[in-house]
């Protein structure tokens, strides 16, 4: 009776697998030179700015999503003003992309969760190539099983991506840091568009992985999880002060942690140091399973849209997004935080990237928390739900709960959004998000210290932004270094700017005349940014 039951799940899973993958690939070849176009990608942490996508609903030679309104003008005269001081003659290019949504390009991030076979191929024939280069390890982790309803995982990405190493002999940055790149920066032969943006389709059905977990409110919290790591705390990083009250969490309070899984089959703690980023090859970023397409011209690929049972095959994204997540050096078995988690895109990023112990998820905004949901369970299989856990406490307090638990943090901070604010819906909003703008700052230090807190001695905390604001970076960092003498800054240069220049325009902030951290800008034909990372080792 019983394997009638598993044969009759078996097949439905399978036809469903055939006809949703048929039906992607008919829609992409039909629409391959007339991709739908929506707005930025959700890494950047705010809402698009325009509708849902429609994905492979909308008419054909239609933009649906299309940016229609002009840039908000107080916004822009703002940023005019601040970024071409700190910028100088960069902030000209970057404008220029900003205010250019057509040129804008997007990132394809496989889910080797998935079954990648057809659409890795048809990335490939479409121009698409992968830019990071691949590890040959075992896809899923040994305990991971496949898809939710999936009975056998078919074509899974080690046959799929591409490797692609970047060898770079020579590059000097300029006096402002950045590599030159004379055809991006001096704007030659722009590509011509072919569409414009996409964000993920964010589905509003809940699969029977999440609410099943959601149920389960017996569940150890992620604290309970990790009681058996060391607690020291930082005592010279003051964790915890007042909050301000912030724009952007309108759930400062909520501290219980929601755990979406039993601890049971948790693996041991890892106690391994990161490598020194001096140990890694300058030629290429280390290797890794994240497999992530690019275009050189900003075609969009379509989204897709969730089917039950069905794990989604890639996600888009900004492709500047994923550097955080290399830069958090992952390796298997650690135990890691995304301390500011909504929508999820960068928790993808990191289980794509590495097989972790323990990814905690945190998010204190209930709304985007449930979001944050979705993401995670239209990509991973349920196996994972045993290792990646939510939270929703308010991520200042985060690191006395918690203080030195994990082996990797990543804080991908709440910031002034420069494309999304850019583009605020009319001019009062861009108006008020200036005004608010002046806190961010100090939530952003608090929460910086708390993810110091957070991670044990001899790990690190990866700090990132989506901004090409100084006072929300470099200063942020520096704010926080001066409090903390246990923290220490690496230099990303040679380990992530060197070996990717081709793709992104990197420029090196200085702070207090020495280098902080890497700041990715927009230029014409590498539109990738706004994004700042820096990564803060704990001294051991
Ligand atoms: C830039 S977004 C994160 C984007 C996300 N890392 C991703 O890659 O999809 C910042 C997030 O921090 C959340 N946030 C704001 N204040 C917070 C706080 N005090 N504690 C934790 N999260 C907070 C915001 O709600 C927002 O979802």
């Amino acid at each position: 009776m019983l394997k009638q039951v598993i044969s009759r799940q078996t097949l439905h899973s399978r036809l469903c697998v055939t006809l949703y993958t048929t039906y992607i690939i008919t829609q992409i070849r039909s629409r391959s030179s007339t991709f739908d176009s929506v707005p930025l990608p959700t890494l950047s942490g705010q809402q698009p700015s325009t509708k849902t996508p429609k994905g492979l609903k909308g008419k054909k030679n239609e933009n649906p999503n299309k940016i229609s309104r002009p840039p908000c003008q107080p916004v822009l005269d703002r940023f005019d003003e601040q970024y071409g001081r700190e910028l100088g003659h960069v902030w000209p290019s970057a404008r220029s992309v900003l205010l250019d949504p057509d040129s804008w390009q997007y990132g394809v991030m496989l889910n080797r969760f998935a079954t990648l076979n057809d659409i890795t191929n048809l990335l490939q024939s479409k121009g698409f190539s992968s830019f990071l280069p691949q590890t040959h390890s075992p896809i899923l982790p040994k305990t991971c099983s496949p898809a939710i309803t999936l009975p056998k995982q078919q074509g899974r990405g080690e046959d799929a991506a591409e490797t692609q190493s970047k060898t770079v002999s020579t590059v000097t940055p300029d006096a402002h840091g950045t590599v030159q790149n004379p055809q991006a920066i001096l704007g030659a032969s722009p590509r011509r568009p072919l569409t414009d943006t996409l964000a993920i389709s964010s589905s509003s059905h809940l699969s029977n992985f999440t609410s099943s977990f959601l149920s389960s409110s017996s569940l150890p919290s992620s604290s309970s999880l990790l009681s058996s790591c060391p607690s020291s705390n930082i005592s010279s990083c003051p964790t915890i002060s007042s909050p301000p009250s912030s724009t952007f969490s309108s759930s400062a309070t909520t501290s219980s942690s929601l755990s979406l899984s039993p601890s049971s089959s948790l693996s041991a703690p890892s106690s391994t140091s990161t490598s020194p980023s001096s140990s890694l090859p300058i030629s290429s970023p280390s290797p890794s399973l994240l497999q992530c397409f690019l275009h050189p011209q900003p075609v969009r690929f379509p989204s897709q849209v969730h089917w039950r049972g069905v794990l989604k095959q890639y996600y888009l994204l900004n492709a500047a997004s994923l550097l955080p997540v290399l830069a958090l050096q992952l390796i298997d078995g650690e135990k890691v935080l995304d301390l500011c988690s909504a929508p999820g895109g960068k928790a993808l990023a990191i289980m794509q990237t590495a097989n972790p112990a323990l990814l905690c998820c945190n998010e204190s905004d209930p709304h985007r928390k449930e979001w944050l949901v979705q993401t995670l369970e239209s990509f991973l299989p349920w196996s994972l739900s045993k290792r990646v856990i939510l939270s929703n406490q308010d991520g200042r307090v985060f690191g006395l709960s918690e203080a030195g638990m994990y082996d990797k943090v990543l804080v991908d901070a709440p910031c002034s959004n420069d494309r999304s604010w850019l583009y605020s819906s009319n001019r009062q909003q861009g108006e008020l998000r200036l005004k608010e703008r002046a806190s961010l700052p100090e939530l952003q230090v608090q929460l910086l210290r708390s993810a110091l807190s957070a991670v044990r001695p001899g790990g690190v905390v990866v700090y990132s932004t989506c901004t090409l604001s100084t006072d929300e970076n470099a200063e942020v960092v520096g704010a926080v270094l001066e409090s903390c003498p246990e923290a220490v800054l690496d230099d990303l240069w040679e380990e992530l700017a060197v070996p990717l220049w081709a793709h992104f325009t990197f420029i090196q902030p200085h702070l207090h005349g020495g280098r902080c951290g890497l700041l990715v800008v927009p230029t014409p034909g590498r539109t990738w940014g706004p994004m700042y990372l820096c990564r803060i080792r704990r001294r051991g």
